[in-house]
C-alpha cells in the first residue's frame, strides 16, 4: 500500500457562463498522503469548491469540463462510471459542504439518513446502525443523540445539521474526507471537539483530509500541508510551517499579513488583500495576481505565467513551492 492515497495531477475545470467559459480551475497538482492533512485557503472564489466538486463528480457535465486525474488509491476518480463513483463516495471519500441542507434529505429523519448511509456499504443489522448512528451524533456532540434520531432536518438548528453531515461523512471511516468550511458555522468548542474527532479517525484509520478554510487557526491547528489557491490556480504548497511562516507568494503574504502573532491566534481568518480577484472568464495574462500584486518589479510579471517552482529551503519531505517572479519583495 503507498504512501500517497490521492494524486491530484494537472485537475482543469472549464465552467459555462453566461459570459463566455471560465477556466475556474487551472492545473491544479497535489497529492495527499494517508493519514495527512491538506488544508486548502485563498479568497472567495479561488476555485476551492469547484476542485472538490470535480474530484467527486459533483459538476452537472453540462456545466463543466473536467480534465486531468485524481487517483484514489491508483483509480482515477475522474473517469470511473457513475456507479462506481457512488460506491467509492461513502466508505472511500466522506464530503462535508458548507450548506448541510444540500446534503440532507428533508424528508427523511436524520436517524435514516445515517442508518442508509451505514448499511449502504456494509452488512449491518438495522438495530446495530442505529446503535452505531446515536454514537456517531453524540462523537460530534449533539445533546440527545437518540432523540436526535428520530427528527427531521427542519427541527435541528443550523450547527445541529452541520453535525449530522459530519456524522455522515464519517459513519463508513472514509479514507479520504473533504471538508468546505465544515466547521466555520459551528461554535469554537464543537469545532475543537469535531476536529480531535477527525484527528482520532486520522491516526486509527490513516484517514487523508481535505480541508477547505478560511480560518489560519484551524490551519495551524490541523494541516500537515497549505495549498494557497488564487485564479484557479495553486499559488504555494508546501509544510504548514513553510507556508505560514515562510511564504513565498505575494499574495500569501497579503493573507497572512494582518495576523499579528500565529501561534497565539486560535481564530485568525485571512487578512483582507487589497483589490479584487480576476473573474475566470478573464483571466490575466501573465502571473494571475500581478495586477493587484504590490511587489510586482519583473517585466515577465505582466506576460509570463511562473511555474510553481521549489522556493528555499523545506524543513520537510515535500517541497515548498511557488508560482512567482519574485521571491522576498523581489524578482528572482
Ligand atoms: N454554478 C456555477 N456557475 C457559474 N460559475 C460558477 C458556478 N459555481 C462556481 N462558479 C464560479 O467558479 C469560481 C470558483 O468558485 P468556488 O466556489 O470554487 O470558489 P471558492 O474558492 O470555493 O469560494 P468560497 O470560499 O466562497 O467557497 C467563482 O468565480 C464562481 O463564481
Amino acid at each position: 500500500m503507498s504512501a500517497t492515497l490521492l494524486e491530484v495531477a494537472d485537475l482543469r475545470v472549464r465552467l459555462r457562463t453566461p459570459r463566455g467559459p471560465a477556466e475556474v480551475v487551472n492545473g491544479l497538482s497535489y497529492t495527499v498522503g494517508r493519514g495527512e492533512t491538506v488544508a486548502v485557503v485563498g479568497e472567495s472564489g479561488s476555485g476551492k469548491s469547484v476542485s472538490v466538486l470535480a474530484l467527486l463528480g459533483l459538476l452537472p457535465a453540462r456545466l463543466a469540463t473536467v480534465t486531468g486525474s485524481a487517483r484514489l488509491d491508483g483509480e482515477d476518480l475522474l473517469t470511473m462510471s457513475p456507479e462506481r463513483l457512488r460506491q467509492v463516495r461513502g466508505p472511500g471519500v466522506g464530503m462535508v459542504f458548507q450548506d448541510p441542507m444540500t446534503s440532507l434529505n428533508p424528508v427523511l429523519t436524520i436517524g435514516r439518513q445515517l442508518v442508509e448511509g451505514i448499511r449502504a456499504h456494509g452488512e449491518v443489522s438495522k438495530a446495530a446502525a442505529r446503535e452505531r448512528a446515536a454514537g456517531l451524533l453524540a462523537e460530534v456532540g449533539l445533546p440527545d443523540p437518540r432523540r436526535a434520531l428520530d427528527r427531521y432536518p427542519h427541527e435541528l438548528s443550523g450547527g445541529m445539521r452541520q453535525r449530522v453531515v459530519i456524522a455522515i461523512a464519517l459513519a463508513n471511516n472514509p479514507s479520504l474526507l473533504i471538508a468546505d468550511e465544515a466547521t466555520t458555522a459551528l461554535d469554537v468548542t464543537v469545532q475543537a471537539q469535531i476536529l480531535d474527532l477527525v484527528a482520532g479517525l486520522q491516526s486509527e484509520h490513516g484517514t487523508g483530509v481535505i480541508w477547505i478554510t478560511h480560518d489560519l487557526g484551524v490551519v495551524a491547528g490541523i494541516a500537515d500541508r497549505v495549498l494557497v489557491m488564487y485564479g484557479g490556480r495553486c499559488v504555494e504548497d508546501g509544510t504548514v510551517d513553510d507556508v505560514l511562516e515562510r511564504p513565498a507568494h505575494p499574495y500569501t503574504r497579503g493573507l497572512l499579513g494582518a495576523l499579528p502573532d500565529l501561534a497565539s491566534s486560535d481564530d485568525g481568518e485571512l487578512a483582507t488583500v487589497p483589490g479584487v480577484p480576476p473573474a475566470p472568464t478573464d483571466l490575466p495574462p501573465g502571473c494571475v495576481f500581478w495586477p493587484r500584486c504590490p511587489v510586482r518589479s519583473d517585466p515577465r510579471c505582466a506576460t509570463e505565467q511562473p511555474p510553481l517552482a521549489v522556493v528555499g529551503a523545506s524543513d520537510g519531505a515535500l517541497p515548498h513551492r511557488a508560482a512567482t517572479w519574485c521571491e522576498e519583495g523581489s524578482p528572482r
